[in-house]
């Protein structure tokens, strides 16, 4: 029976890095990987993939934002010319990822992998038994128990579209509704409309309400409709062409596709995961700070654990379990974790919304007591310039100056945000922020951030 130090289950982002790292620290490694695409979401189907069709977006969006101010002609997206760069992209990434993993002496084993035992696992038909086991299996689009469900793409197919219909309907309110139909209103052919239906009493639920309320508003002219509290309750195909979606107040929306946004669920329903004592609830593998799961010998990480799903805390996550699994081997105590309080989100819209920390409702529910600065329509000439209309922020700070969480509506909020997050990460108060934000290259959009932090800072 083949047996490894660690086997690995997923050839996603998580899965690669804790291969990596473990094969490089001398372990004998399995990778396991079901897809006949391996490579994993980020790269082939989610952030890598989706940012090309970003790209295309934010440069039309912009170029639309500063017609009569210096840009004549706005920019035309060409969603095909995107889509085959994107192609371009992502075909060569299954070979390549066995390929690298290979060289590296890692061991890639295709098919689909479940438990038999505590310290054992079968892929098609192969017993293997290990030390230690990862489990890196991802997520996939939360199953939707609606009539004609299956009638929409999910987030992949919206992907490999050849071209953008003229109406698109989301199911969800969240991240990929969001992004996608931020992509579509720059990209689709002229007179396109998105309608966003969320179940939810408001989109972007984990985001700041008046946030996301200020974003609902600069999506209004781009076409971009959010209807909240709505339950959906059934999809049909009306012709060959057309869809119509029937909702609980008798609503109906006619549109030519229907897109899956209404979440990602862990990829876990086939792993056999009891046999191995490994427990689990709706939302993921359950896992202790150090990414144990309840087999102490079993680690879970990226979107199948129950924490965040975001690429590079599934990074850090396969970093923190190949960390600890060193630990163990030299028969030390685990202590590397992942610092959840200080990651950054980011929502690739134009404007761009970013977020760190707290929101102010979630301080106002845990009675954690906060000064706040903000400014909900920037009129500074950082915006005047590029013609954006919509620039927000607030910040929350506590009483020694901590930050607690930082909310930016901008063109690269991206940047501004993953300030703060370091802040946060190496408890820099808001004081010493602010003096080092005044040294920011200037003018730009961080030296910008002096201003967020002025009335947090006696003097100023
Ligand atoms: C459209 C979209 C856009 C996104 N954009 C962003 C973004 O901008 N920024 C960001 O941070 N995050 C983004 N995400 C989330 C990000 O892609 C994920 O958090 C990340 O890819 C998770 O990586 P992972 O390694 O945990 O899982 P995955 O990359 O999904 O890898 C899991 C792998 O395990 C394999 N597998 C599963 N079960 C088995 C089994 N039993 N046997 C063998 N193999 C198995 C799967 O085939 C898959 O290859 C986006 C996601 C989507 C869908
Ligand atoms: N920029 C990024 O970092 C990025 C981009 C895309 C995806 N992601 C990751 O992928 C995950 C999945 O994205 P997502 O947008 O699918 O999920 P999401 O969790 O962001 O949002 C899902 C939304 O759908 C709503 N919903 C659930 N069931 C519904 C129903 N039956 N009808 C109507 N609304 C319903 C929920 O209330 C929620 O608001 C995200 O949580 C995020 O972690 C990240």
């Amino acid at each position: 029976m083949p047996e490894y130090d660690v086997m690995i289950i997923g050839s996603g982002t998580a899965g690669q890095t804790a291969a990596y790292r473990l094969r490089d620290a001398g372990f004998k490694i399995g990778l396991v990987e079901h897809s006949p695409q391996p490579g994993g979401t980020c790269a082939l189907r989610g952030c890598q993939a989706k940012k090309y069709f970003y790209e295309g977006a934010e440069t039309v969006a912009r170029s639309r934002h500063m017609e009569n101010i210096g840009i004549k002609t706005p920019a035309q997206g060409d969603w095909g010319q995107l889509l085959n760069a994107k192609n371009k992209f992502t075909q060569k990434v299954p070979e390549n990822t066995v390929t690298r993993l290979e060289e590296k002496g890692i061991d890639f084993i295709r098919g689909h992998a479940r438990f038999t035992g505590e310290k054992s696992l079968s892929v098609e038909g192969t017993n293997y038994t290990m030390t230690n086991a990862i489990v890196a299996a991802g997520a996939a689009p939360a199953s939707l128990p609606i009539p004609g469900m299956e009638l929409a793409l999910d987030s992949q197919s919206f992907l490999e579209l050849e071209k953008l219909p003229r109406r698109i309907l989301f199911v969800g309110g969240g991240f990929i509704s969001f992004e996608f139909a931020h992509f579509a209103a720059r990209l689709g052919p002229s007179g396109s409309s998105c309608v966003i239906l969320e179940a939810g009493p408001r989109p972007l639920g984990p985001f700041d309400e008046e946030m996301v309320a200020l974003l609902t508003e600069a999506s209004a002219p781009e076409n971009i409709t959010v209807h909240c509290q709505v339950e959906v309750t059934g999809i049909e195909k009306i012709g060959s062409e057309k869809m119509r979606v029937h909702t609980a107040d008798n609503g109906v929306f006619d549109t030519d596709i229907v897109v899956h946004g209404a979440g990602r669920s862990p990829a876990i329903d086939d792993l056999d995961l009891e046999n191995a004592d490994v427990t689990y609830s709706k939302k993921g593998i359950s896992v202790d700070r150090f990414m144990t799961t309840s087999n102490p010998r079993i680690y879970a990480v990226g979107d199948c654990a129950d924490t965040i799903q975001l690429a590079r805390v599934a990074d850090a996550e396969a970093g923190a379990a190949a960390q600890n699994i060193q630990k163990r081997r030299s028969g030390m105590a685990a202590s590397a974790t992942v610092a959840y309080s200080s990651v950054p989100s980011l929502l690739f819209t134009y404007p761009q919304y970013g977020m760190v920390g707290e929101t102010e409702n979630k301080l106002e529910e845990k009675a954690i007591s906060y000064r706040k600065n903000q400014n909900m329509r920037l009129e500074w000439p950082t915006y005047k310039r590029v013609g954006l209309t919509s620039a927000a922020y607030k910040i929350l700070v506590g009483d020694q100056g901590q930050i607690l969480g930082a909310h930016i509506l901008s063109d690269n909020a991206s940047g501004m945000i993953q300030t703060f997050s370091l802040a946060m990460k190496n408890n820099i108060s808001v004081h010493k922020l602010h003096e080092q934000c005044i040294l920011a290259p200037y003018p730009s959009r961080e030296s910008d951030l002096t201003y967020m932090l002025n009335s947090f800072v006696p003097g100023n």
